[in-house]
């Protein structure tokens, strides 16, 4: 692949390795960039994922490595950590001249290095909003990555929203408890939400827009706003009145302190699958 353009023949120049909700969210916004599923292949031995990737994308995926994976000039991990070692030794073979991309929580970069024999290796945490094209991907490049190996990576990903580079692989765990797990956060907020609406007497699809389109409008206020959030909180929070009594409320129960107290359990998890599966 040239490494000033995605792909532009018709031969499979991107590799997934794990074919799941991962690589199903990054495939998706590469075909809505312009690439054609036959750019794309996925070694992937769920029969039933294999199934959903071509019904849902048109991408042909392969039971097992095979010798097509060496047209790749990009292989992407998307396995989960438990399994990365097992699944890089059919692949290794085939793949030492490609670029890889991990996905994967906690599994630092050196036992990538050391698994496939290769130092070109970036490491990137996403997440699900990829699907619709508003990710956000934390990035990190082994030094063995050139510039080029960098740009590349930004171009694919570009599809599926904002990527952000980190100088430290340590601050990946940061990225996955933030950004990478977030969007679980925020469903949770948004059940509890529409479940209060519901016990205040609301009908639970009415309950599910207003905390809904709560959401959505508050996100992009703050994304739109020069002011933080903490001034946009101020500015809903009448004095004696209803958003006081709430956040009262959030106070009392140390909502916040517990809040970042789950997220650095999150971190702790990365850095502890790291060290338990990337030895
Ligand atoms: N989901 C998320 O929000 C995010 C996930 N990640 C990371 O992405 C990675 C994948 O997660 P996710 O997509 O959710 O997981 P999934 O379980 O949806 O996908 C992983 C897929 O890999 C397949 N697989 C298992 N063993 C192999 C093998 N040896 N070779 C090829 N494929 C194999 C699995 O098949 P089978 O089911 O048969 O085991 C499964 O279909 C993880 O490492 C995770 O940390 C990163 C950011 C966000
Ligand atoms: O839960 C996990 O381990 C993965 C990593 C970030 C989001 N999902």
């Amino acid at each position: 692949m040239s490494s000033s353009t995605l792909p532009s023949s018709d031969s499979p120049t991107i590799a997934f390795i794990g074919g799941g909700n991962m690589a199903s969210a990054i495939a998706g916004g590469l075909l809505s960039h312009g690439l054609t599923p036959r750019q794309l292949l996925v070694v992937e031995p769920f029969a039933a994922t294999r199934e959903a990737l071509k019904a849902g994308h048109g991408i042909d995926a392969l039971p097992a490595a095979d010798e097509r994976l060496a047209a790749a000039s990009l292989v992407i991990w998307a396995v989960k950590p438990q399994v990365f070692a097992e699944a890089t030794q059919p692949v290794a073979p085939f793949t030492r001249q490609a670029l890889h991309l991990s996905v994967a929580a906690g599994i630092p970069t050196d036992a990538i290095a050391r698994w496939l024999g290769t130092e070109r290796i970036v490491r990137a945490m996403p997440n699900t909003p990829a699907l619709v094209g508003l990710g956000m991907t934390g990035l990190f490049a082994r030094a063995g990555a050139q510039a080029d190996d960098r740009r590349q990576v930004e171009r694919v990903l570009a599809g599926t929203g904002q990527t952000l580079w980190v100088t430290e692989e340590t601050q990946l765990d940061a990225v996955t408890a933030l950004s990478g797990s977030g969007p679980a956060y925020v469903f949770y907020f948004l059940e509890a939400m529409a479940q209060a609406g519901q016990d205040m007497g609301l009908p639970a699809e009415q309950a599910l827009q207003l905390a809904l389109g709560t959401f959505v409008g508050a996100a992009t206020l703050a994304q739109r706003s020069p002011e933080a959030p903490a001034t946009l909180r101020e500015r809903v929070t009448s004095k004696g009145g209803t958003t006081f009594a709430a956040l009262e409320s959030l106070r009392g129960s140390q909502v916040a302190e517990h809040f970042i107290t789950a997220m650095k359990a999150a971190q702790a998890r990365s850095a502890e699958l790291g060290a338990e599966f990337g030895r």
